[in-house]
């Protein structure tokens, strides 16, 4: 059974026109004009049952807009979408006993109040049966290994502890999917690793659908299985991420500050894109050359002050999508 089908789903939003010069400012103020913005054009797609799927696209493409209506939060222009078997706007309340979701901008637990509290609260809100809670929540904290912050309130944890409460919270009533959206922005290399552990686990053990969206191609190589990718809310590539990576996530970028003057970097498949003096900047086909062999040869050869490696923007991935259909190669 589908998770999530979406048929034609749109959203247009009612926007004032913005006027230029003190004049048209100041009549747009008794009378302002409007304009039709569409966020989301006729949209496709289904979502299997335990399926990992990526959301992507680059800032304003549509995804929150796609998320809000896929939650119930906010009801579409036109077209129509299931999640679980539900209308989401129509049946918002039912839904929510049966998807979670993590925004990694903002805190579903309550902010001054330890995350033993909200939880609590949310068994309430779930109705959820007092020994399945207690012991959910028990396998969540050990899980999660958040015992020692369950009691602290939230804004005096750090990011990486708020967000493995965050998960464990939105994971408490067994939601058949979760909603993720960008649930790893800011932490460090260790925590991401072990947040994108849990969910992973979570989608093993307990079939749970993930829906994410993400900037950080750590977490679609490693988490999903499946990438849609939207721009100016309309789908353009729908694809294995297997596929993806081999195609799309071909090159990245190594900026290196180094402490003395240094020879560039002579490699096969590796491009000295910007070099003055103690600063450099490589683009290594991944395809061609393994990244450790160039850090092994960079290490070699240069005395490094501080090291950067970069994936591909999303406005790079979505030119090479289009350079593609188009039959142009552009990487
Ligand atoms: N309530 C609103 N009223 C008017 N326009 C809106 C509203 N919400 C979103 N938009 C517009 O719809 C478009 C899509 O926005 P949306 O937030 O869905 O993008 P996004 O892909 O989630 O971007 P980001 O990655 O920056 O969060 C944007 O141009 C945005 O300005």
């Amino acid at each position: 059974m589908s998770a999530i089908r979406v048929q034609g789903l749109t959203k247009c939003f009612v926007v004032k026109k913005k006027s230029a010069g003190f004049t048209s400012s100041l009549k747009s103020l008794f009378k302002p004009e409007t304009m039709v913005k569409t966020a989301v054009h006729p949209l496709d797609f289904s979502v299997e049952q335990g399926e990992t799927l990526a959301f992507l696209g680059p800032n304003g493409a549509g995804k929150s807009t796609t998320i809000k209506m896929l939650t119930g939060i906010l009801h579409p222009s036109s077209g129509s979408a299931e999640v679980l078997g539900c209308k989401p706007w129509a049946d918002r309340k039912r839904l929510a006993f049966h998807i979670g979701s993590v925004f990694g901008q903002k805190s579903q637990l309550w902010y001054h109040l330890p995350a033993a509290d909200s939880f609590e609260l949310m068994s309430r809100i779930y109705e959820l049966n007092r020994m399945d809670f207690a012991k959910r929540q028990e396998d969540l904290v050990e899980r999660f290994e958040i015992g020692p912050y369950m009691n602290i309130p939230v804004r005096k944890l750090s990011l990486g502890e708020r967000m493995r409460c965050e998960l464990a919270a939105a994971l408490l009533h067994r939601p058949n999917i979760v909603f993720l959206d960008e649930p790893t922005i800011g932490l460090d290399v260790v925590v991401k690793h072990k947040i994108r552990q849990l969910i992973l686990e979570m989608n093993r053990e307990e079939g749970t659908t993930v829906f994410l969206t993400s900037h950080d191609s750590g977490d679609i190589e490693q988490l999903c299985k499946r990438a849609i990718v939207i721009n100016h809310g309309q789908l353009i590539l729908d694809q294995d991420v297997a596929t993806m990576k081999r195609e799309l996530l071909t090159h990245k970028s190594i900026r290196l500050q180094l402490l003395e003057d240094s020879e560039p970097l002579s490699m096969p498949g590796v491009e000295t894109v910007e070099h003055t003096g103690q600063t450099m900047r490589l683009a290594v086909d991944t395809r061609r050359v393994s990244m450790e062999a160039v850090l092994a040869r960079i290490v070699a050869a240069c005395r490094i002050q501080d090291v950067t490696i970069e994936d591909p923007s999303m406005e790079e991935i979505i030119t090479h999508i289009y350079a593609r259909k188009a039959g142009v190669g552009v990487l």
